[in-house]
């Protein structure tokens, strides 16, 4: 059973595998494909993994009423909500340039696809991976017809309860074992005590056999981090040139040095992450030769003398001798040597046959 599988060719994710990091550019290119273009290379240079978009068949994802609402808004680029959407709605061809242009930037590209349709049509581009949009995530029929395309998938967890996430898990690990879910709460931006952390880890338990993740709405990088200091695998984070600009997720999403930063403190995280195993590293050697503490003679004392505790003490000492945590198992043993006080005790100067 997979706690870790390849998400993108030649790259794994889960386990010890670096976090996956998503720049989700989701609507932030306003409709423009010069924008989105600057928004991949910004994604590569800043060193996230991945590029993602937001792909949808308008008249397969909406109602024809829910097109129709009137969109009042700064941040609307129309007066319907179905204008709006189409304005920001990028054509098949368009994809097509932008998964190029990804390629020859060399940031792996996907979106997520907002109905069936348009996850068929991510299918016939190829995407490496699926990403499942938390409004689909409830989606039942969607999700077996995309985890039956085989392809790894990611899938958000916003606005969904833990009974919901848990059928969702059924529902994709019966036909798709190469998925991972990922703890959101859907608000731009996302105000901090609502982001619970904690799920990851009670995500992990539920579902121990796939990795968990993390995606973003809240504003600044800490929170994110935090996430993978919790043991997210992945970590996706809206991303645009301009926080100030119009547009529903510019507020939440990272500016790039913000997304730099990103990519810069979750590697350092990682690293600081290291082993489970308590021990001495060689790291330590230095500190510990300085100021290690080594058990010394309290006082004076002939040779032949059987070890009291009160004879004994704790201190730094030049040179070392034996560790300071072994003080109890001296006591009882005789020295054969003679000890002035402050004298370290060392391992050579105990009676054998009394070990
Ligand atoms: C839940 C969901 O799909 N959220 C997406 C991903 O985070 C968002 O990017 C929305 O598409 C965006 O906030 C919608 O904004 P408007 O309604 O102004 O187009
Ligand atoms: C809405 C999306 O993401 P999330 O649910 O993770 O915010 C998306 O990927 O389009």
């Amino acid at each position: 059973m997979p706690v870790e599988f390849e998400l993108c060719p030649g790259r794994r994710i889960g386990g010890s595998n670096p976090c996956f990091i998503i720049a989700e550019i989701g609507q932030n290119h306003q409709g423009d494909i010069e924008i989105a273009k600057k928004l991949i290379r910004m994604a590569k240079d800043c060193g996230a993994d991945c590029v993602k978009f937001q792909k949808s068949e308008l008249e397969h994802r909406f109602t024809k009423r829910a097109l129709e609402r009137t969109y009042i808004s700064p941040h609307s680029w129309g007066n319907t909500y179905g204008a709006h959407k189409r304005h920001l709605e990028f054509s098949h061809e368009q994809y097509r340039e932008l998964q190029q242009f990804s390629r020859e930037v060399g940031i792996f590209f996907t979106a997520s696809g907002m109905d069936e349709m348009a996850m068929e049509f991510l299918h016939a581009i190829d995407v490496p991976f699926f990403k499942v949009a938390s409004a689909d995530t409830s989606n039942i029929p969607y999700l077996e017809k995309t985890a039956k395309k085989g392809r790894p998938m990611v899938i958000s967890s916003g606005m969904q309860s833990m009974e919901t996430m848990r059928c969702v898990y059924r529902t994709v690990k019966k036909h798709n074992s190469n998925f991972t879910i990922l703890q959101c709460t859907s608000a731009y931006p996302l105000p901090t005590e609502h982001a619970n952390l904690r799920i990851i880890t009670e995500f992990q338990k539920e579902f121990p056999d796939i990795p968990i993740g993390y995606s973003g709405h809240e504003g600044g990088i800490s929170v994110s981090v935090a996430a993978v200091a919790l043991g997210a695998k992945v970590v996706e984070r809206h991303v645009t040139l301009d926080k100030s600009w119009k547009g529903s997720d510019h507020a939440a999403s990272l500016e790039p040095g913000e997304l730099a930063a990103l990519v810069r403190e979750i590697r350092t995280v990682e690293l600081a992450l290291g082993s489970p195993v308590k021990q001495m590293l060689p790291c330590e050697a230095s500190c510990h030769k300085k100021l290690g503490k080594s058990i010394v003679a309290r006082k004076a004392m002939q040779k032949g003398t059987e070890l009291t505790l009160d004879m004994l003490g704790v201190k730094v000492a030049e040179p070392q001798g034996i560790p300071a945590e072994k003080i109890f198992k001296l006591v009882g043993k005789t020295i054969t040597v003679e000890l002035q006080e402050d004298d370290p005790i060392a391992n050579d100067m105990i009676m054998i046959a009394n070990d």
